[in-house]
């Protein structure tokens, strides 16, 4: 059976970045850039007042036989107006921040070194002496025309948002978001909101791996069920084969009715089926006319742990992601893991710090059935293959699920260096 690394690495070196499109700002949230940013102008485009207050010449602030200086004021210059006439000696101008310098002034004095008065505000006297260029943000102070301020593989947050809408870039080119088809499988599921029938149960893992492909930052699409027959999950799969990635649910085990290999090896490819790992053995991976398909099992703990170990990663190859796997941090356990696994245990447990140290609580019944063990999760505790019981106070690795994906590939590029050797 194939280690949890070779797999990854299977499904990674099959997936390529999806094709560049456009997209509005605001839509862009999450994805990759896919062109250098080069800054069309100065920011900001003109020099502008940090501070309200008046606008002088600096040589009028110097104190005269230890008087301040009296300045006749001309006006006011507000943000979003340029001043109508420039400084002369001996004159100042009102100045709000953000407003652009009137010509004639190189220096800004805030309001509260100053005294200011006369029936139209027509003086001002300016209590302390300052130097050109004060409270004065010039050009192109935060960026040059022709500086680069992005590079392509950038991913785009809010605050590189912030700085496109800042440049005025209304649509970017980036790596487009994956649209993904969720495919629930097995005659006993039935939709959340009809009936339970004897021997039915709902449709759970359409709904976790929608909000999962959703929370990975891609489009999901729910195809609904196919039935346990040839001819329901073809027409499904053929469907489902119009997406960048297929992920179905249940059907991939050793049961008479387990039926997705079978039409995966008649419409595709089967690259591999099988990881040493619990929850999870059963996943199969390959493709449907080219697109390529993660067969998740369908027991509900086992398709949300695979999906966060394998499809989560692809997805973000395909949105054109570097940083693709969660990090992993040594963790002390809180308590005992008493089951015993062969094959590696992602135990579902709450990492939390405390007293100088990550603890991990594990959060109950490890069962594959047993969804509320997803519950309070934000890491899987690692337990190695071979039947290794583990104890409270033992350190172990975790795999942190709500921390950002690193870069982390080096372990998985030492597997394929030695697979090349081999
Ligand atoms: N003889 C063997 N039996 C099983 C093996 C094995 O190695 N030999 N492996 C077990 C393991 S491990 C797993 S995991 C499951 C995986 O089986 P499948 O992926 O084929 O899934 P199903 O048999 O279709 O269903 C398993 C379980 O999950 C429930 N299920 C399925 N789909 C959904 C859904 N959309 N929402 C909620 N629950 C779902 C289904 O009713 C079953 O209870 O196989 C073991 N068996
Ligand atoms: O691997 Mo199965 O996923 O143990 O239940």
């Amino acid at each position: 059976m194939m280690s949890v690394e070779e797999a990854l690495l299977n499904m990674l070196s099959n997936i390529t970045p999806l094709s560049v499109t456009h997209v509005p700002l605001s839509d862009a949230l999450g994805l990759i850039l896919a062109e250098e940013v080069i800054a069309r102008e100065n920011i900001p485009p003109f020099a502008n007042s940090a501070m309200d207050g008046f606008a002088l010449r600096s040589q009028d602030s110097k104190p005269q036989q230890n008087q301040p200086p009296h300045l006749r004021v001309t006006g006011g210059v507000a943000a979003g107006y340029i001043a109508h006439h420039a400084i002369e000696p001996g004159t100042a101008m009102r100045i709000m921040t953000g407003a652009p310098v009137p010509p004639g002034a190189d220096t800004v004095i805030q309001v509260e070194l100053t005294r200011h008065g006369g029936p139209n505000g027509d003086w001002v006297e300016i209590l302390q002496e300052v130097k050109p260029g004060n409270n004065i943000r010039p050009v192109g102070e935060d960026m040059r025309s022709g500086q680069t301020i992005l590079t392509t593989g950038t991913e785009l947050g809010p605050w590189e948002i912030g700085v496109l809408a800042t440049l005025g870039w209304a649509t970017v080119p980036v790596v487009r978001r994956a649209r993904v088809a969720i495919l629930g499988t097995g005659d006993e599921i039935v939709d959340i909101d009809q009936p339970l029938q004897p021997g039915k149960i709902r449709n759970s893992n359409s709904y976790l791996l929608e909000a999962a492909v959703r929370q990975a930052g891609a489009e999901a699409y729910r195809l609904g069920v196919a039935r346990d027959t040839v001819a329901s999950l073809r027409e499904k799969f053929a469907e489902a084969s119009q997406y960048d990635l297929i992920l179905t649910s249940g059907g991939v085990s050793v049961g008479d009715f387990d039926l997705v290999k079978d039409i995966m090896a008649e419409q595709g490819n089967i690259s591999f089926w099988r990881i040493n790992m619990r929850p999870g053995k059963p996943v199969a991976f390959g493709d449907i006319s080219e697109t390529p398909l993660i067969g998740l099992p369908g027991n509900p703990v086992s398709s949300a742990v695979t999906f966060e170990l394998f499809a989560r990663p692809v997805i973000r190859k395909l949105q054109g992601q570097h940083n693709l796997l969660k990090p992993q941090i040594e963790v002390t356990l809180a308590n005992d893991i008493p089951d015993r696994a062969m094959r590696r245990h992602y135990v579902r447990a709450a990492v939390e710090w405390h007293a100088g140290h990550f603890v991990a609580r594990t959060t109950g019944n490890q069962g594959s059935n047993i969804m509320t063990s997803l519950l309070h999760t934000n890491a899987f505790v690692i337990v190695p293959e071979g039947g290794i019981v583990t104890h409270a106070g033992d350190t172990l690795t975790a795999l942190m699920l709500d921390w950002p994906e690193v870069n982390s590939w080096d372990t998985l590029d030492l597997q394929q260096k030695t697979q090349q050797e081999e």
